[in-house]
């Protein structure tokens, strides 16, 4: 029958008084008016012509129009290859970008984009040139010489493009560092796309089609490095002069900056080029969800409620990072300036997550905490905030005694402790130094600057974990420690990555179990009555139940696809032991 035959179930029709109940929003980044005027919706109907006052849009794009519900189905199996909850819009600062064309509920797949291209990342360790696992040089390519697992990966069709130019100009690569970047891989992804030209004409079309920035990024400091590392090895090591214009490799190097997404595997990080995917734009409080699956197709879903008309975004950059350095990462590597809300307000959206304590206020004027009357968070005093967070001149002030700061202070002095912190990170730190970093740097930055919230990120994870420090040994106050961690991340995630997103589903994990873990204490040794442990018990349950909904979406083979897997579990033993406490769940 048709509409049933294959594919994808016929989504419901829906009127347009329906419609209407849900009308266009103004766009974050320029307004709705940009958009085409055949937004309206036509009441032809899309399969006979005709019209009809009863016409229903189908309930999956909301963009084509059926008289009844016999000719949705009937079209269904031609439109559904076209049919899409978002479109492609123009706007004269933001280029192409995705708009909803009907409200998207959160968690629903917007798309699940295959890759033009997947290759190794620009910069990396020595990987095996097909199925990217770290590679020791034990095995060498036999007609290139790049380290690879074995054989049957030496003949890959995906390792060709770099063998045959490599093995073409008679000189085999050496590879002699190994565990630490190597920049010999920098010219692979680069080899692989150009050689799409002749391989394959349409995805060279789409690849051709993405922005490169090539004007821009002729002038930066990243072309003249690239132009020794990646351009000159093309074309005179690999011998590709007769091939290749120098003027298409740097296209390419800007189309990889502009586009390409990292994308995380068991044992290393690669990178995949995609179409569709790449005309998302970006926002620093990021709307959609982004995964992986088996065969490297980029998944978006939703993660909020999105409301027809609004822009589809991603994050482009570090979500847990200043405003500072996340303008300055979005304008050397993609040329913009992101006017997101949450970089416009000095406050972040309430975190302060760039702020510092004032130098000037008395000590008992500085917010130590995050501050929560309530459930309602009240803004701290003695921290300093930018006037004006897009600009890096910007005069910053105490809320507090309106006294300035010395942006370039500001600047210095969070670059030499960003270091440290991110130094401290890659020494797979234990409690005790994470705290003491802690300890250090509170008092010059506030509790929610994002240097701390990211070792405030491990910390709780140790918390439970290491050895001696285990959850069901941990001391009544180590939970309370653990807790409040917990609590505070969270409640940044929840203003900078809303709803489905892997800081939340993993924080929330660790919220639960430091609530669970404490209420079985205190419940055990009689500290709490009966009535607050049940309290306690169904507050640690909601938590991993909103941590089983977020991790849901996340593909097992990841850390939190498997952490998932264990919240749902430890849901159903929950429910057991609340029911033989007597305790609601619900
Ligand atoms: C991956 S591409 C997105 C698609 C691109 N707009 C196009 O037309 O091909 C990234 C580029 O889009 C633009 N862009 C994306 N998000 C933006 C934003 N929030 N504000 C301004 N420009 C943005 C920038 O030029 C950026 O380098």
């Amino acid at each position: 029958m048709p509409g049933t035959s294959s594919g994808r179930p016929l989504p419901d029709g829906i009127s347009l008084q329906e419609m209407m109940k849900s009308p266009s929003l103004p766009c974050s980044n320029g307004d709705a008016s940009t958009e085409s005027a055949d937004d309206a919706p036509s009441v032809a109907c899309k399969e006979c012509g005709g019209t009809s006052k009863a016409a229903r849009a189908c309930g999956g794009c909301w963009q084509v129009w059926y008289c009844s519900k016999a000719h949705q189905a009937s079209a269904w199996d031609k439109h559904q290859r076209e049919c899409k909850s978002w479109k492609v819009a123009k706007h004269s600062e933001l280029g192409r970008y995705m708009v909803a064309t009907r409200d998207i509920a959160a968690g629903d797949l917007i798309m699940a984009d295959a890759p033009i291209l997947i290759g190794p990342k620009q910069i990396t360790e020595p990987v095996c040139l097909a199925c990217y696992r770290p590679v020791d040089g034990s095995y060498k390519c036999k007609k290139c010489g790049f380290p690879m697992c074995d054989s049957d990966c030496q003949d890959a069709d995906t390792h060709q493009p770099e063998c045959e130019a490599v093995s073409g100009s008679g000189r085999p690569v050496h590879v002699t560092l190994f565990g630490e970047n190597n920049p010999l891989y920098e010219c692979i992804t680069v080899v692989r796309l150009l050689a799409l030209r002749d391989n394959d004409t349409i995805l060279w079309r789409r690849l051709m089609a993405l922005e490169s920035h090539e004007e821009r990024r002729s002038r930066t400091e990243a072309a003249a490095i690239t132009q020794r590392t990646v351009v000159d090895i093309i074309m005179e090591r690999m011998q590709q002069v007769d091939k290749y214009d120098e003027d298409l490799i740097k296209k390419i190097l800007g189309i990889i900056d502009t586009n390409a997404y990292e994308i995380r595997l068991p044992d290393s990080s690669i990178q995949g080029i995609y179409s569709q995917a790449s005309m998302l734009e970006h926002s620093c409080i990021p709307n959609t969800h982004r995964t992986f699956d088996a065969d490297l197709n980029l998944v978006v879903r939703a993660a909020v409620p999105i409301k027809r008309g609004c822009h589809l975004t991603s994050c482009y950059t570090e979500v847990l990072a200043t405003t500072t350095v996340r303008q300055e990462h979005l304008l050397t590597s993609k040329f913009f300036t992101c006017c997101c809300p949450r970089c416009v307000d000095p406050t972040e959206l309430g975190t302060y997550c760039s702020a510092i304590l004032c130098p000037s206020c008395p000590i008992e004027k500085k917010s130590k905490k995050p501050l929560v009357v309530k459930d309602k968070k009240v803004v701290p005093t003695g921290v300093a905030i930018a006037d004006d967070p897009l600009s890096p001149s910007s005069i910053w002030r105490c809320n507090t005694c309106d006294n300035p700061v010395d942006a370039d202070y500001i600047v210095r002095m969070t670059a030499v402790v960003n270091e440290e912190a991110e130094e401290l990170e890659s020494t797979n730190p234990n409690i005790k130094m994470c705290e003491t970093f802690l300890e250090k740097w509170s008092t010059t930055f506030y509790c929610n600057h994002t240097i701390l919230l990211n070792i405030k990120y491990v910390l709780l994870h140790l918390y439970g974990s290491e050895a001696g420090y285990e959850l069901a040994d941990l001391s009544p106050i180590h939970l309370l420690r653990k807790e409040g961690l917990c609590r505070q991340v969270l409640s940044v995630a929840d203003a900078i990555v809303p709803g489905i997103s892997r800081l939340r589903g993993s924080v929330l994990y660790e919220l639960y179990q430091s609530i669970f873990y404490k209420t079985i204490s205190m419940y055990q040794s009689k500290v709490i009555p009966n009535e607050i442990a049940k309290k306690l018990a169904k507050e640690a349950y909601d938590a991993l139940v909103e941590c089983a909904r977020v991790l849901s979406f996340e593909p097992p083979v990841q850390p939190e696809g498997q952490l998932g897997i264990e919240a749902r579990g430890e849901i159903k033993q929950m429910i057991k032991w609340m029911k033989e406490e007597g305790w609601k769940t619900a």
